[in-house]
């Protein structure tokens, strides 16, 4: 009787057996790529799988990067075509977000709800325990829950897009690079004789538009839709000149407006109906609070009602201190205890403690 219910709790538990194997999603790059050798080295059956999110003509060279990589190795390697996903999920919101006059975070909406969760679905489906990637953060377990905190290297730290993920990916988690910085990275690839691996440059900005969203958006969207020539008003309403559209400029913008006036100036706010883009003195453009929608919250009693949470709506440069509250509308009321510029709907904010334990955020409305 004792040996059947051992062998029932024992089948009941199948992914207790696989912890000795980790997914890795492999972009082809160097971290994801070191990380495939720091979980090999510390002694986990690594799987690599590479998303094929777009087309584009460097893919396959990651691709085939990620695929050499594994072979030397000697690890299992699939490629998953994550295309009509990615298109829905994210690069349409992408689109969709600016035509709607707000600024979107397409990195924080594809960790949060296709790279790590997309990771997790195919690891259950392999039978396989953990999950993993190349992101510079680290993960605590504190009181009964798993949270994403610095990495070793802060120049690199990725924390800022990881707040929507849940404890049921959190604890599968596993993040070989936290403890690293990224020259000790390519430093060790190099050592191994990993030599192209060593030198890969760092990705930069959105994958799937790196340089400039404006001239993505001139190549997907119909013209009638971004609208054209549009009018820069000030505050009063009163004419300043001509824009390109309003779907062309973002909220704190103030390079490229193509307009000269003898006193700097900010883009304050964005009216699709009207086609037109408010320019106003930075002073303008100060608030001392923001709704969140979508937020995610990973522990109550650490972020609401404190006044030692920090907000940073930026990935750099930026750390506000807040007071944090949900409404009867079910959004997270954040007031800030000095006033903040450039705070855009659609933007992302996510909130910290002082030890920089990521402690959830969400979408600015
Ligand atoms: N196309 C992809 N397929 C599988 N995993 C991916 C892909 N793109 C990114 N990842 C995973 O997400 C992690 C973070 O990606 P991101 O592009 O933000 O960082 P990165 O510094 O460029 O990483 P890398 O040097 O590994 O390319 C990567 O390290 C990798 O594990």
């Amino acid at each position: 009787m004792i040996v059947f219910l051992l062998k029932i709790i024992y089948f009941c538990q199948p992914i207790r057996m696989e912890k000795k194997r980790v997914l890795l999603g492999m972009s082809g790059g160097t971290d994801s790529s070191v990380a495939a050798m720091l979980l090999q080295e510390a002694g986990y059956e690594v799987t690599g799988v590479t998303f094929r999110f777009y087309d584009s003509e460097g893919f396959e060279e990651h691709l085939e990067d990620a695929r050499r990589l594994a072979s030397r190795l000697n690890i299992p390697h699939i490629i998953y075509d994550a295309r009509r996903l990615f298109r829905e999920r994210i690069v349409s919101y992408f689109i969709h977000e600016y035509l709607s006059a707000r600024t979107p975070v397409p990195c924080t909406l594809c960790n949060n709800e296709l790279k790590w969760p997309l990771l997790a679905k195919i690891a259950d489906e392999m039978g396989i325990y953990w999950v993993s990637t190349g992101h510079y953060v680290r993960k605590v377990f504190l009181d009964g829950s798993y949270f994403i905190a610095p990495a070793a290297d802060r120049d690199k730290d990725q924390t800022f897009f990881l707040w929507g993920l849940k404890q049921d990916i959190l604890e599968r988690m596993l993040l070989p690079m936290g403890d690293w910085t990224k020259s000790e990275v390519r430093a060790y690839a190099a050592k191994r004789g990993f030599e192209r691996a060593a030198t890969k440059k760092d990705s930069l900005g959105v994958c799937f538009c790196p340089m400039d969203y404006r001239s993505f958006l001139l190549r997907e969207v119909s013209p009638e839709l971004l609208l054209g020539k549009g009018r820069f008003v000030d505050e009063s309403g009163d004419f300043l000149g001509w824009h390109e559209g309003y779907p062309f400029y973002t909220i704190g913008q103030r390079r490229g407006l193509g307009i000269h006036l003898n006193r700097p100036v900010f883009v304050k706010e964005l009216r699709k109906e009207t086609n037109e883009v408010v320019l106003a003195p930075l002073s303008s453009l100060y608030k001392n609070e923001m709704l969140l929608k979508d937020w995610n919250i990973v522990d109550d009693a650490r972020l609401l009602h404190r006044d030692d949470v920090i907000v940073k709506i930026r990935y750099r440069k930026q750390a506000n201190r807040c007071t944090v509250s949900r409404t009867e509308e079910n959004h997270l009321h954040v007031q800030l205890h000095e006033p903040l510029e450039s705070i855009a709907s659609g933007q992302a904010a996510a909130f910290y403690d002082e030890a920089g334990l990521l402690l959830g955020g969400g979408i600015i409305v």
